[in-house]
């Protein structure tokens, strides 16, 4: 089968998900959202809080029932699908709780029996989460990171072709966070699909094949993290502040060589800019020419964090 003839592994089609409140206001949680994401490709879903990415996420789950639109994972529909479906998913929610007194071990036994014949071996997916030094502890005193760790071997453990992984690295630290991006590098070198939400760039840069920003439910931008950072037309961010007193124009500044854009952030002036060596002296030229004195200046590369500032003049993270 070419990849044109094979089924995606999601399809989804004008979502809308309405929720109301206890004091029947309603929330537009989910609002007119396509998606699709091909077999043995990992997506990621980025957005601020309350973007409506956890909605999405268990809709597609089949979790929640959408308002309107259409889900179909596999070609097949939680209607008329559901057992095919559940064998061949792998979940991993954003919290998980699982039994306080069951080993890891014994939790991961427990999830593995839900799928026979179906599944893989326990010992190697204790292995592929690096929990075997921990197999006997309870889960009551793991780590967060082993924990999470822990959800993701139950997630794994049903051999799933798509998993499902609602922010698996929040709270943890940068070690656990790697150690868990391996387990879905591997999960995605034996062919296995992911959709994840994340807050961090890195990890959305990291491990995602594309990326899709979601804000106030809807897909504002679509792309591999490198188009979408091209997008921005510079790959560089400067950004920087005068002492008080001192008017700036943006309009100037995003005429100097080199700058693409000039908006104001947070306080700062930050300019997109392609060639640095072209742009910093010319903007120091310029901050000398208005009377400025700067009392920060840096400069990093382009993140998907910059495009979506760039998109909606918000940080992911506020
Ligand atoms: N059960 C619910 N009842 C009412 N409103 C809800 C409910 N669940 C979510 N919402 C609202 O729907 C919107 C989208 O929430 P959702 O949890 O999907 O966002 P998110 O992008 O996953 O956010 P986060 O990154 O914080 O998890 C938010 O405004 C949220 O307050």
């Amino acid at each position: 089968m070419t990849d044109t003839q094979k089924p995606l592994a999601i399809r989804c089609k004008g979502l809308i998900k309405v929720y109301s409140t206890k004091h029947s206001e309603m929330v537009v949680a989910v609002n007119r959202l396509d998606l699709e994401v091909k077999a043995g490709e990992c997506f990621g879903l980025l957005g601020p809080n309350g973007a409506g990415k956890t909605t999405t996420v268990e809709i597609l789950e089949g979790l929640l029932s959408p308002n309107t639109g259409d889900v179909e994972l596999f070609g097949k529909t939680w209607a008329q699908d559901e057992p095919w479906l559940r064998e061949r998913l792998g979940i991993s929610l954003q919290h998980t709780h699982l039994p306080e007194r069951l080993t890891v071990r014994e939790t991961v036994e427990l999830f593995r029996s839900f799928y026979a014949p179906r599944g893989r071996n326990v010992d190697e997916t204790i292995d592929l989460v690096a929990l075997k030094d921990k197999e006997d502890a309870r889960f009551e005193t793991l780590s967060g990171g082993q924990r999470q760790r822990l959800a993701v071997a139950c997630a794994l453990v049903g051999d799933p072709q798509l998993l499902f992984l609602d922010e698996p690295t929040t709270g943890l630290d940068p070690q656990s966070r790697r150690m868990l991006w391996e387990v879905v590098l591997a999960f995605k070198l034996q062919g296995g699909s992911v959709l994840l939400t994340t807050h961090y760039m890195d990890e959305a840069e990291r491990l995602c094949d594309r990326v899709g920003v979601i804000d106030h439910g809807q897909m504002i931008a679509l792309g591999t993290p490198k188009e979408l950072i091209e997008s921005l037309g510079g790959q560089q961010i400067v950004e920087f502040t005068l002492e008080d007193g001192v008017e700036v124009n943006l309009e100037p500044l995003g005429a100097l060589p080199s700058v693409h854009g000039a908006r104001w952030h947070t306080g700062r002036v930050s300019l997109t800019v392609s060639q640095l060596h072209e742009a910093l002296p010319a903007l120091l030229a310029h901050i000398d020419g208005i009377g400025g004195k700067l009392t920060s200046l840096s400069t990093h590369h382009a993140t998907l964090e910059d495009v979506f500032v760039n998109l909606t003049g918000r940080q992911l993270r506020e």
